[in-house]
């Protein structure tokens, strides 16, 4: 008989399992996880499905081990290859996003406790009979928990040990969260949200996969409304999974959910303690979690019985991973919905032009509400810099400065947002016009203050602030231009003297747990002005914030990107958002050089069907998403050389295809990064198009890169630069 054969998926760069041969006395199957030889190394493996490979060249090697950990089921091994496949992506590559915990496919270390069991030891000391007195509760205490309730050594419980009055034993793991009380406070909805919440349960009730848009002005209350969703699946027995965009955003969405199910969810993101990522694992897998929020990564964990997924803030762009697989979190979380055959839930204020355009082809479910609970929205209006700007080199215009002033005055907190971290993005020298430019990347060097360094927000090159000029060694001559968000807030406190200001931006913080004391010092009006980036701008709520100001509304729309114009409408309906949304009166001021600019003025009146309206038809007309499909294809190398006819040649070998045009390629926006020199080029096609099979065909027929060439290649692409 001829030897057993089982493919099997490595998490290295490979399109295919690879074959190896089943030992005497193994029995595998599709899904199980294995340990594998791998060219020098042993890695870990998925038993992959379908017939394996037999034309093998030399010996077939052995599975060394099958691990007791849970198998990868079905539905996520299907996902891998969606991602794969859509991605052009070697499936190992995104099976490695599954296997990030290795640690839980071994067996599972059981905790060892002691208790008392046997008689008292012989010879007696003060040390142990205090373990024994605390021990005496004839509970299972940890060695150490013993030790230190009994204020002694380690060693002295190892002696009661070895003399058998106390006895060790195995306890179950402890439960990552305790379940979530599907009603443990149920929200009294208004109506609107009711409806949206009823249909939202409606669809968890029915079950199979569906997408709905809960499209809601800031502070309507979508949480409230899609945590009825998954009170439901709940209810149900079912886990559900909230992807949330940014981990900052994760603790009061935590508190939120804790209030509202009495128990907090497991969190899955690159914060957690190893331990905790294993146990965690270990508990989504056994469906012993039912409830997970986490970041993209929380994606590819392996729900045991997934009934419902919610992705919060759908429009953000944070859900792109950019490096690596590239792919979009949000649209692989209605892919792996279709496949586990679950309703998604895409909640938005601005939702994101393509699920807007989906919802209005009818292939998503649209909710909308469109008043915020217990407050009106904010009343938003520009501050045109052209006449009501601030003196010469001062950045907060009077109306600004004025209104901040009242709001304080008034025992209410303001937030000045500037997407823009340091203290200015330009430094340059008076005397001899030296701009500071980072060595390996096309970039200005940003200064910032706070660590006394201009830093390369590309590649993290930074150094010292110098007193001389580099370039003709003048004193004193070097100017900071333009503000980030350090130059504001030392702006407000040149300002306002007397008020509390604090700044948030990611590069400030050092911990995740320092985020969130900073957002509750916000919360509880431990601050008067906060100055921050995106950080801010997004998801919050901070009861006391009556005023939001917005530094430069006009930085994110002179870029030539595609969706600028999405992209700064979305930040401004967010940002703006968190103004009043406890009490009417919220307000906030937009400091703009165009404020006849559509944008601006979809903002300042609020109608975002203009502004929806407006964008979809420029799309259409230009064939961008989501009328059209693009990809882009990135080239680097050391050298410009090397990259440009690298580039060149792929051009060339463009297949013929009718219903895509291939631009480029061009030197990229960003034309150095880390010392490489890069080259776009872009594929605009139908939106029928075969996008993947022509760019298979297409690097199929084009040279590979050698060298020094780098290629990747990113399917609906939201990054130009
Ligand atoms: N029916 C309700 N009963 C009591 N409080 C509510 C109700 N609906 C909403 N709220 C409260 O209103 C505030 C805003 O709600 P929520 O944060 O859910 O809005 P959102 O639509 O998610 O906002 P954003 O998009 O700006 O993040 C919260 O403090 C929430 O607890
Ligand atoms: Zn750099």
């Amino acid at each position: 008989m001829s030897q057993s054969i089982v493919p099997v998926l490595t998490p290295v760069a490979v399109e295919a399992p690879y074959s190896y041969a089943v030992p005497d006395g193994m029995t595998l199957s599709p899904g199980d996880v294995v340990v594998v030889p791998l060219g020098p190394r042993t890695v870990l493996g998925v038993v992959w499905d379908g017939e394996p490979d037999r034309i093998v060249r030399g010996k077939l090697r052995p599975v060394e081990a099958k691990l007791a950990g849970p198998a990868i089921a079905p539905a996520m091994r299907r996902f891998v290859e969606w991602i794969a496949d859509y991605t052009l992506s070697p499936r190992g590559m995104v099976l490695r996003m599954m296997l990030r915990v290795p640690e839980a496919f071994g067996p599972q270390m059981p905790v060892i406790a002691v208790r008392l069991a046997g008689a008292p030891p012989e010879r007696m000391t003060e040390a142990r009979r205090r373990v024994l007195e605390v021990a005496g509760d004839g509970l299972a205490w940890s060695k150490t928990a013993l030790a230190r309730a009994a204020g002694v050594g380690v060693s002295v419980v190892e002696g009661l040990i070895q003399a058998g009055t106390l006895q060790c034993v195995a306890l179950p793991p402890k439960p990552v969260v305790a379940p979530p009380e599907p009603d443990f406070a149920a929200t009294a909805l208004t109506q609107a949200q009711s409806g949206a919440a009823e249909a939202l349960a409606d669809a968890v009730a029915a079950g199979g996969f569906s997408v709905s848009l809960l499209e809601g002005v800031t502070g309507s209350g979508k949480t409230e409304v899609y945590f009825e969703a998954m009170s439901e699946a709940l209810r149900r027995g079912r886990q559900v999974l909230v992807m949330v965009p940014e981990i900052s955003l994760t603790a009061q969405f935590l508190a939120r959910f804790e209030a509202r199910f009495g128990t907090m969810p497991a969190e899955w993101h690159s914060g957690l303690t190893p331990k905790l990522r294993e146990r965690t694992w270990r508990g989504v897998a056994s469906g012993e979690v039912k409830a997970v929020a986490g970041a993209r990564s929380a994606l590819f964990l392996p729900f045991a019985d997934l009934g419902l997924i919610v992705v919060d803030e759908e429009h953000d762009p944070a859900y792109k991973q950019e490096e690596g697989v590239i792919y979009s979190a949000r649209d692989m979380a209605v892919v792996r919905g279709s496949l586990e055959g679950v309703p998604v839930v895409l909640s938005s204020a601005t939702p994101s032009v393509e699920s807007r355009a989906n919802a209005e082809r009818g292939r998503y479910r649209h909710l909308r509400l469109p008043d915020r609970y217990g407050a009106r929205l904010p009343d938003i209006r520009a501050v045109d810099m052209r006449s009501d700007g601030p003196e010469r080199g001062r950045f907060l215009s009077p109306p600004l400065v004025a209104a901040i002033a009242a709001t304080i005055a008034g025992g209410e907190q303001a937030l000045l947002f500037l997407n823009r971290r340091g203290y200015a993005p330009l430094t340059l020298c008076r005397a001899c016009g030296f701009r500071f430019e980072c060595p390996n990347c096309s970039a200005w060097l940003v200064e910032h203050r706070f660590r006394r360094q201009l830093a390369c927000h590309h590649c993290g090159h930074a150094i010292p602030r110098p007193v001389n000029c580099p370039n003709c060694g003048a004193e004193d001559s070097l100017v900071p231009c333009g503000p980030g968000i350090e130059r504001i807030a030392e702006e407000a406190a040149e300002r306002f003297p007397d008020i509390r200001i604090l700044m948030l931006s990611s590069d400030l913080i050092g911990s995740i747990a320092e985020l969130r004391q900073r957002f509750t010092m916000i919360e509880r009006g431990e601050v008067d002005l906060v100055v921050g980036t995106q950080l801010v701008a997004k998801g919050h709520n901070f009861p006391n914030l009556a005023l939001v100001g917005v530094v430069d509304a006009d930085v994110g729309l002179a870029t030539g990107d595609p969706r600028a114009a999405e992209r700064t409408f979305q930040l401004l309906q967010q940002v703006t958002g968190r103004a009043g949304r406890q009490r009417d009166g919220g307000r906030a001021l937009i400091q703009t050089f165009d404020p006849d600019h559509p944008v601006i003025k979809a903002i300042v009146s609020g109608d975002r069907e203009a502004f929806y309206a407006r964008e979809m038809e420029s799309r259409e007309r230009q064939g961008l998403p989501p009328f059209g499909r693009l990809a882009a294809i990135l080239v680097s190398a050391r050298s410009q050389d090397e990259a440009a006819s690298h580039a060149k040649a792929l051009a060339r070998a463009v297949p013929p295809a009718d219903g895509v045009r291939v631009l480029g390629p061009a030197e990229a926006p960003l034309a150095v990064v880390r010392g490489r020199h890069r080259f776009r080029l872009l594929v605009k096609a139908r939106r029928t198009f075969d996008l993947q099979g022509f760019l298979r065909a297409w690097f199929d027929a084009a040279p590979k890169p050698r060298g020094s060439v780098r290629m990747s290649v990113d399917v609906d692409p939201l990054s130009f630069l």
